[in-house]
């Protein structure tokens, strides 16, 4: 009995075998509070559809951190040049935290669908409410939610990275994006991060449009 090539094979001979015709190639914003899983999940799908994902890199005025890369990490740029691309109108979104800038301009998007992939941005609530000003942008719009700010305060605790003080700050933020996820037509889906496998399978059809759509109050 013939068997056909393997994935590794396929690779190996230099195919993508994750390029899928997804039906809806509209950009996809994620987003949800910090430490909930949004890096996690979205590290999954671009390491299983590198051909048709991407994520974008954002601007900041902000210092690269010791093995931060120029253009990969983010594009760092002077608070002056920042300024002037926010004058130009290059940001789709940006936002001014803990004395620094940070942004999305149009042209990375634009960059990742002149390869013919799909954008993958993680944005949060007041990048959000900029692009659903702007009636011209067409994009689709998943939250991650904790199934509990008990769970998500044991994720922070768990990965390390923040002070006690902002793991609190964050907290507070979450609870507060939690509630606005709820206003009717602010996400197309919320997935609740519980299991990291099934919120996983579900952002993936959802991504892929294999998913009915989750909510009917958008
Ligand atoms: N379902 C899950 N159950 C338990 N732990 C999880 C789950 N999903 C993710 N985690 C863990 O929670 C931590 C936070 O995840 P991650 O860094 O992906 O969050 P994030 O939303 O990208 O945060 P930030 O916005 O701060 O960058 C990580 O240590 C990750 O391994």
């Amino acid at each position: 009995m013939a068997f056909g090539p393997s994935e590794l094979d396929i690779r190996s001979a230099g195919l993508d075998l994750t390029l899928k015709p997804y039906k809806d190639r509209r950009p996809i914003v994620i987003s949800g509070p910090s430490g909930v899983g949004k890096g996690t999940l979205i590290a999954r799908l671009l390491e299983r559809y590198p051909g048709t994902l991407a994520t974008t890199v954002s601007h900041t005025t902000r210092q690269p951190r010791p093995g931060e890369v120029n253009h990969e990490a983010y594009h760092f740029l002077s608070t002056k040049e920042f300024e002037s691309l926010i004058k130009s109108n290059a940001f789709l979104e940006y936002t001014f935290f803990s004395g620094n800038y940070y942004g999305t301009s149009r042209q990375t998007i634009k960059d990742q669908q002149a390869k013919g992939k799909i954008p993958i941005l993680e944005i949060e609530m007041s990048g959000i409410t900029q692009i659903k000003q702007n009636k011209f942008l067409d994009m689709r719009f998943a939250f991650i939610s904790p199934p509990s700010l008990e769970a998500l305060e044991e994720r922070l605790n768990k990965r390390g990275t923040e002070s006690a003080k902002s793991i609190e700050r964050r907290l507070e933020q979450a609870k507060f994006e939690m509630e606005h996820a709820q206003i009717p037509g602010s996400h197309d889906i919320i997935i609740v991060n519980k299991d990291l496998d099934e919120a996983y399978r579900e952002l993936e059809e959802w991504v892929s449009g294999d998913a009915a759509p989750a909510l009917d109050t958008c």
